[in-house]
């Protein structure tokens, strides 16, 4: 089978209407490209369950809120093409601009409550063009699931709310977290990492993991909390944006791991901002 490159959106909808068309179910995978196993991931999941999956790659500048961040991210066109080759999607979506932004555009979706912790109040305005992006990725494609990794499960909760709030008729599926054998979280930005950065953040898993063990012992969060920021910064992390203890249904702050509980963190290592979440079982 042959995968379609498409670069505009009618081209976009005409595909999409012929599978509908034909009773065909669609799941999209939305990206940013610079694609690695965790996105892949994503892939097998739709492939397994629909009959056609699109790929969306899509440097959405409205979800920066750096403009170095925006003009570092990784774009690697030719290699994500060549990753994909050998799971034979049906179309690879790569919009230009001006087929997500046109001309005039002035439409914000924003979420409220869920983005106000943890990457909402550390990047502002972030969630608002997660938001509007993905609404459009949902409405564009048609698509019947979309498939979103738990390493963003911020991102995740907010996608679903925003479905839910806007009526559109989309399945949001959550995959798990893949990592590397150290455990760190598989990310576009790691390519970004020194072999210094490199070594330092392979031990972030194991902070989490350890402090998710004392938890599941009954321990309360707060003095776990200072242990391992100090534990972090000996070895050789930079400033720990968050490190907190929340429910995973609506981010509540919790102390104990009482209800479905996570830890999220967000870390700074060689220049690089590492983001990563692990469930904490009920003590
Ligand atoms: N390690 C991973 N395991 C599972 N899903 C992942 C992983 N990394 C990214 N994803 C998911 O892939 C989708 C696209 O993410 P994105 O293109 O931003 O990649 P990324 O690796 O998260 O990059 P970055 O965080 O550096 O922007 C998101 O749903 C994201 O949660
Ligand atoms: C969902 C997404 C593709 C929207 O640009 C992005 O936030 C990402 O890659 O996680
Ligand atoms: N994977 C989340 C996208 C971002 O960091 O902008």
């Amino acid at each position: 089978m042959t995968t379609t490159l498409i670069r505009k959106l009618a081209e976009m909808r005409e595909l999409s209407r012929g599978w509908k068309a034909a009773g065909e179910s669609i799941a999209v995978v939305p990206t940013m490209g610079a694609l690695h196993a965790g996105h892949l991931s994503l892939v097998q999941a739709a492939k397994a369950a629909c009959d056609r999956v699109i790929v969306w790659i899509f440097v959405n500048p409205k979800q920066f809120n750096s403009p170095e961040d925006l003009a570092n991210y990784p774009r690697t066109e030719h290699q994500d093409a060549e990753k994909l080759a050998p799971h034979a999607v049906d179309a690879v979506y790569v919009p230009d601009v001006d087929q997500v932004y046109p001309p005039g555009f002035a439409t914000t979706v924003s979420v409220t409550g869920l983005t106000d912790v943890l990457c909402g109040s550390h990047r502002p305005g972030h969630f608002d063009g997660v938001a509007t992006v993905v609404s459009k990725i949902f409405l564009q494609t048609g698509a019947d699931r979309a498939y979103f990794g738990e390493k963003d499960f911020q991102q995740l909760q907010v996608v679903r709310r925003m479905a839910r709030d806007l009526d559109i008729p989309i399945e949001v599926v959550a995959c798990p977290t893949v990592r590397e054998a150290s455990g760190l979280a598989m990310s576009s930005r790691n390519q970004r990492l020194s072999p210094a950065g490199q070594a330092v953040a392979a031990g972030l898993y194991a902070v989490l993991r350890d402090l998710a063990e004392e938890l599941e012992q009954g321990s309360s969060f707060h003095p776990l909390e200072a242990r391992a920021r100090a534990r972090l910064a000996a070895e050789g992390f930079g400033e720990v944006e968050y490190l907190d203890l929340r429910s995973e249904d609506g981010l509540q702050a919790l102390d104990h791991a009482a209800v479905p509980a996570r830890l999220f963190v967000a870390v700074w290592v060689d220049g690089v901002r590492l983001i990563d979440n692990i469930p904490v079982a009920a003590a």
